[in-house]
């Protein structure tokens, strides 16, 4: 279960929380997707391979919260060396992806929210395959995540439509939010995000497609 859901519906909410708090580049989720979409029509999963800056704002999302941020440990079957450093047989070994995310000598001002780091050549350039080795939010090599083609399509699907569908508020008359996070094996928001939505859609009937 851990695999699957927990950790796409956590992603979901780090990535509503940045842009909750980031509306600036809130924004510029809603102003794609009314090029894109169009308040007159509802979410299409043809539309998303253009939603360019929303999947930016993802990629960044998991970059400062990767869902399982020390991966699945690993355990090498001979002494290796890695650097200075040996790694005797039968080690458990953490990658801490959270950490390098966030290494200042791998990125420009690393706590900052900023989608921009993935759109034109870096979109390719970080992909979630773990090609590279200063960004991996599903894990690199054989025991990469094998659910990545289905948690991106329900990731952008359900982002998009939420994002698309209705205007957010927080809630309780609060201003900021809350970005503590909690650690466990899936690191969530300490404290849930209440928010309240307001339809943005041109046509109610539009809500009744995606029920
Ligand atoms: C946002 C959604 C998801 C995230 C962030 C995520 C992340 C990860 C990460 C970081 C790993 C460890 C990879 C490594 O250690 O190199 C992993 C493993 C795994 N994931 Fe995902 N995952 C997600 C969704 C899914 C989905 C939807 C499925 C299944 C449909 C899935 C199935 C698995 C399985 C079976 C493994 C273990 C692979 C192995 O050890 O060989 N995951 N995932």
């Amino acid at each position: 279960m851990i695999g699957g859901t927990d950790t796409t519906s956590t992603t979901i909410e780090w990535t509503m929380a940045e842009l909750m708090q980031h509306p600036d580049a809130m924004q510029k989720v809603h102003k794609e997707l009314d090029e894109v979409i169009g308040r007159s029509n509802a979410v299409e999963e043809f539309h998303l391979p253009r939603l360019h800056y929303l999947e930016a704002a993802i990629k960044e999302a998991f970059r400062l919260h990767p869902a399982l941020p020390l991966l699945v440990p690993r355990c090498p079957t001979e002494d290796c060396q890695i650097g200075r450093y040996t790694i005797p047989k039968g080690a458990t070994v953490f990658i801490n992806a959270y950490a390098m995310h966030r290494d200042p000598q791998l990125w420009d001002s690393p706590l900052e929210f900023r989608p921009e780091r993935f759109l034109d050549e870096n979109a390719a350039k970080f992909d979630y395959l773990g090609n590279s080795s200063q960004y991996f939010p599903f894990g690199t090599g054989r025991r990469v995540c094998p659910g990545i083609p289905m948690a991106e399509k329900m990731l952008n699907y359900i982002l998009a439509s939420l994002l698309h569908s209705f205007e957010w508020k927080l809630a309780h008359g609060s201003t900021e939010v809350d970005l503590t996070d909690k650690f466990g094996i899936v690191v969530k928001l300490e404290k849930p995000l209440v928010l309240i939505p307001t339809p943005r859609l041109a046509n109610p009937e539009l809500y009744y497609s995606y029920s």
